[in-house]
């Protein structure tokens, strides 16, 4: 990372402001992996970002088999004999028979099992008759079948050679399969991001001790270690700092040398007593504070030695909406995956805001819902206070207005992002 031009006054105009998308532009260009790799067992490995390339080593399925249980045969002797075959093998999966199929005959076969030679097509046994006659076994089989009906080609999920995962992912239950379905028992993954998280403020009270009057519960701690948690980091808890100049600074300076990314949340702004500004400034180096967005406009980025670090607005709303437009994205990064941009799509608002100011992007709380005729619209959380946790409960997602608005229409197409776009299920 390399210094930038500072964006220093808290009384600035928004339109003197920095942008949301040049923000996250800084933080793209400014920022790459920093874990080394490590190899763990698949059972481990949910969630954590691969760092090598998966390629199929042979075909998956390995060999043609059956899809169904029935009766495997050679679909030309079907029509010769009438659809009456002899009964002369029995094949059940993980059990493949050596011997070629004679003509005019059947074998006996359950899902899973190797088409022995000769077989082509399988009929499934609740369409066919057995039938016993003087010690040998036959079975009819119906006509119409197609040939190749249900047999399961070898390599039909995937051919050998296939690229199966590139790295830079973040592996899921699916890529898991897909992984032991090659047979590799442990995969090379991204080591974990360290996050320091530190809340800050002398009114914040961990859940447990006794609140007096002007004290508040740190929901924060709980709201961004949660957040954490689905980025499948390892978390380091440094507790609340009070509103101290000697103790914020020494704590964020011990932080730094054992993180990777610091994590504060409160004293973003520039009050005498949002001592988080002033220990980045001494400590290392800003480079953006002051945002054209709403809420979240104090969020502050920077670095300490080569610890990445992250000022998060105190209040709860402005803090969930900082981590997952920049935190998630920048976790991602250093962590080897790619920059997460949330999904977004386009859905009709059920709300209409008559004013809006222009120059500032806004993130509002958005229920997707689906109304009387059956649409999906989204619903704008109906109260816009930044401190109110009600509203991010009652949520499924942000509703995000751009720059150049200046009101919103009941009906008009707006940006929604899910939050199950965002990682939180
Ligand atoms: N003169 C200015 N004042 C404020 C500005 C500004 O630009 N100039 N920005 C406002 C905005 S926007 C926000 S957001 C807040 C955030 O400022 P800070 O990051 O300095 O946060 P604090 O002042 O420490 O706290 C704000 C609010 O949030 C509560 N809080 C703090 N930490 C936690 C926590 N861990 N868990 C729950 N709640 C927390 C705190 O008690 C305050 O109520 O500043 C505006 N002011
Ligand atoms: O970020 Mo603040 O929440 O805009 O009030």
């Amino acid at each position: 990372m390399t210094a930038n031009a500072l964006i220093d006054d808290c009384f600035l105009h928004d339109k003197d402001r920095l942008r949301h998308d040049e923000a996250l532009a800084i933080l793209k260009e400014r920022l790459g992996p920093v874990a080394g790799t490590e190899s763990v067992p698949l059972e481990e490995a949910n969630g954590r970002i691969l760092a090598e390339q998966i390629v199929a080593p042979r075909d998956i399925p390995l060999s043609d088999n059956a899809a169904v249980d029935g009766y495997a045969f050679r679909h030309s002797d079907h029509d010769p004999a009438g659809g009456f075959l002899r009964l002369e093998q029995r094949i059940a999966a993980g059990r493949p028979s050596d011997a070629e199929i004679g003509p005019w005959a059947a074998a006996r076969i359950f899902t899973g099992a190797v088409m022995p030679t000769g077989t082509d097509t399988v009929a499934m046994q609740e369409d066919c008759e057995r039938h016993d006659q003087d010690g040998q076994h036959f079975v009819i089989i119906p006509q119409g079948l197609k040939r190749g009906a249900n047999r399961r080609r070898a390599g039909e999920d995937v051919k050998q050679g296939t690229v199966l995962l590139e790295p830079g992912i973040r592996l899921r239950p699916q890529d898991l399969a897909a992984i032991a379905s090659t047979g590799k028992p442990s995969v090379s993954v991204y080591r974990k991001i360290r996050v320091a998280l530190i809340s800050t403020g002398d009114e914040i009270r961990r859940p447990g001790a006794d609140l007096k009057t002007g004290e508040v519960y740190d929901s924060n701690h709980f709201l961004l270690r949660a957040l954490c948690e689905t980025m499948h980091v390892s978390i380091a808890d440094l507790g609340v700092l009070p509103d101290t100049a000697d103790r914020v600074e020494e704590t964020l300076k011990a932080a730094a040398s054992r993180a990777d990314i610091l994590l504060t949340t409160g004293g973003a702004s520039r009050g005498e007593e949002d001592h988080i500004l002033w220990a980045l400034d001494r400590l290392g180096q800003r480079h953006m504070w002051q945002l054209a967005i709403k809420p979240g406009r104090p969020m502050m980025f920077g670095q300490i030695g080569s610890c990445v670090f992250l000022g998060l607005p105190g209040n709860p709303v402005a803090a969930m909406v900082c981590f997952l437009l920049y935190a998630r994205p920048v976790i991602s990064v250093l962590g080897g995956g790619g920059f997460l941009e949330p999904q977004k799509f386009q859905v009709p608002a059920d709300f209409e805001v008559p004013k809006k100011k222009p120059d500032r992007r806004e993130f509002y709380r958005g229920v997707l819902e689906t109304d009387g005729l059956g649409n999906t619209v989204v619903r704008k959380f109906d109260r816009d206070g930044s401190g109110l946790i009600t509203g991010l409960r009652e949520a499924n997602g942000l509703i995000e207005i751009p720059e150049e608005a200046t009101s919103v229409e009941d009906g008009q197409m707006v940006t929604f992002l899910p939050f199950s776009g965002m990682g939180i299920a």
